[in-house]
């Protein structure tokens, strides 16, 4: 199942600088990780926003939000999910 989410990252003005760098770091970490396998297709930054567009690649909703949970800025995000299917005319035989 495939789905597309924004997520905008708000990250308190006064958090200490070197947790705000440890999570980013833990949260590179794993989306890096997803990604190698295969469950986050896209990553886009939104320019000119802390903001980004991904594509998730799941088994089930349920699956989705357990992903999203664990992502370690989750806490720090507004997070919006839209569920897709397959286009009739688009010629990705992936695109499911
Ligand atoms: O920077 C972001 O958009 C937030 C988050 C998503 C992936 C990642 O590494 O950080």
């Amino acid at each position: 199942m495939l789905f597309h989410v924004k997520m905008t990252v708000n990250l308190p003005i006064d958090m200490n600088p070197e947790r705000a760098a440890a999570l980013k770091a833990q949260e590179k970490a794993l989306a890096q990780r997803l990604q190698q396998e295969g469950k986050w297709r896209h990553l886009w930054r939104i320019a000119g926003h802390y903001a980004n567009y991904s594509v998730f690649d799941v088994d089930s909703v349920q699956d989705l939000h357990d992903l999203l949970m664990q992502l370690p800025l989750f806490p720090y995000m507004a997070i919006e999910v839209n569920a897709l299917c397959r286009h009739p005319s688009s010629i990705h035989e992936d695109d499911r």
